[in-house]
């Protein structure tokens, strides 16, 4: 979009504001008109961080005719991704009633928007990687092709920005009236014309300086689960990929915190193993990264970011979780932006 342009944005899937952050932090001047999410607590969280523009509304029960009305040039969707994750082996893809709403909306409401050239000019939909090989996705595409739109997709991570996590994300492009993607037809692993890899920052960067001993992994939660968990240490320049089971669910959930930058953990861990006595694992001070800590990974703008009070820490998880990489979602605003 021009700089001259006014962006207006809706946001679909609204969470805890991701795709908000992400698109002030590309341009500062635009305006999120409003944004739609079922949750009540994921819009008490939006509501104190950006204000009255959420709506809390089931997306399949959208019309086209109040999307209109609004008239903003930009959508930004991330869809429920339980229908479409590698991590349940029982995804159903479009089959899935979580997968409803966004078939609704694309599926029934763009095209009718079309109809009356009341479609937004750029979108971006973000989804868990796997999606790509979902039936969802080629609707998706087929969809945005019939009513004019360019597409382009991408798998990407923010360790290529420099960010010490591990996060698979599929991400669809698509804006009408602007200049062409590359024609490749291929799932993207960088942004066209645009080396990212930048060195990746050590995890300390992001801890937090007091963190109380809540965090702490429980002992009885070691000696049972202790040697599943992917374990980083200060020093380390990844992590693994925090999803909303962070702190319920040991195995892919995401990585905890070995605080003894000196011990050689699979030699304590084998310690531990041979004498059958989980005190041997003190010494590691495990713990679990705390939430500002996550937000900071997240690329929130942490310190200003706001919990309302009734909002417990295990549900904090869970949103966070569910949430985005803002960086990532960054980059990739401004390139779609730059095209239009
Ligand atoms: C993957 S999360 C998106 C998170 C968001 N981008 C963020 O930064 O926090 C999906 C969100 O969609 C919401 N959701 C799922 N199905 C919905 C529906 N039918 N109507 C409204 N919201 C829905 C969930 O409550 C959840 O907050």
């Amino acid at each position: 979009m021009s700089s001259s342009q006014p962006i207006r944005a809706l946001e679909f899937y609204s969470g805890i504001g991701g795709l908000h952050y992400a698109l002030l932090k590309s341009r500062p001047e635009a305006e999120v008109l409003k944004a739609f999410d079922w949750d009540p607590t994921s819009c008490q969280v939006y509501q104190a961080n950006h204000g009255p523009i959420i709506y809390r509304k089931d997306i399949s029960a959208l019309k086209a005719a109040e999307l209109a009305d609004l008239n903003a040039n930009i959508w930004l969707m991330s869809p429920a991704c339980q229908p479409y994750t590698v991590l349940n082996p029982d995804a159903k893809g479009a089959q899935d009633p979580r997968a409803l709403s966004f078939l609704h909306i694309v599926g029934f409401v763009l095209p009718e928007l079309a109809k009356s050239d009341a479609h937004p000019r750029c979108i971006l939909v973000e989804n868990v990687a796997g999606f790509e090989t979902s039936s969802t996705r080629q609707d998706l595409r087929a969809t945005l092709k019939a009513i004019g739109y360019d597409t382009l997709e991408l798998l990407l991570t923010p360790l290529q920005y420099g960010i010490p996590n591990s996060r698979p994300r599929y991400y669809m492009l698509a804006r009408r009236g602007g200049s062409h993607f590359p024609l490749e037809n291929k799932v993207w692993r960088n942004i066209p014309d645009c080396k990212e890899d930048a060195q990746v920052v050590a995890i300390r960067e992001y801890l937090d300086t007091d963190v109380d001993e809540a965090s702490g992994v429980p002992e009885k939660v070691l000696k049972k689960w202790g040697r599943l968990f992917d374990i980083v240490k200060p020093s380390s320049a990844r992590s693994c990929c925090f999803t909303r089971g962070y702190r319920h669910l040991v195995e892919r959930s995401g990585s905890i915190l070995q605080e003894a930058e000196e011990l050689d953990t699979t030699q304590v861990f084998d310690e531990f193993v041979s004498a059958g006595d989980v005190t041997v694992l003190q010494p590691l001070r495990l713990r679990y990264f705390t939430p500002s800590e996550l937000l900071r990974i997240f690329a929130f703008d942490e310190p200003h970011f706001v919990w309302p009070p009734t909002v417990s820490t295990k549900t904090k998880y869970r949103l966070i979780g569910n949430s985005i990489n803002v960086r990532v979602v960054q980059a990739l605003i401004t390139y779609l932006l730059e095209g239009v």
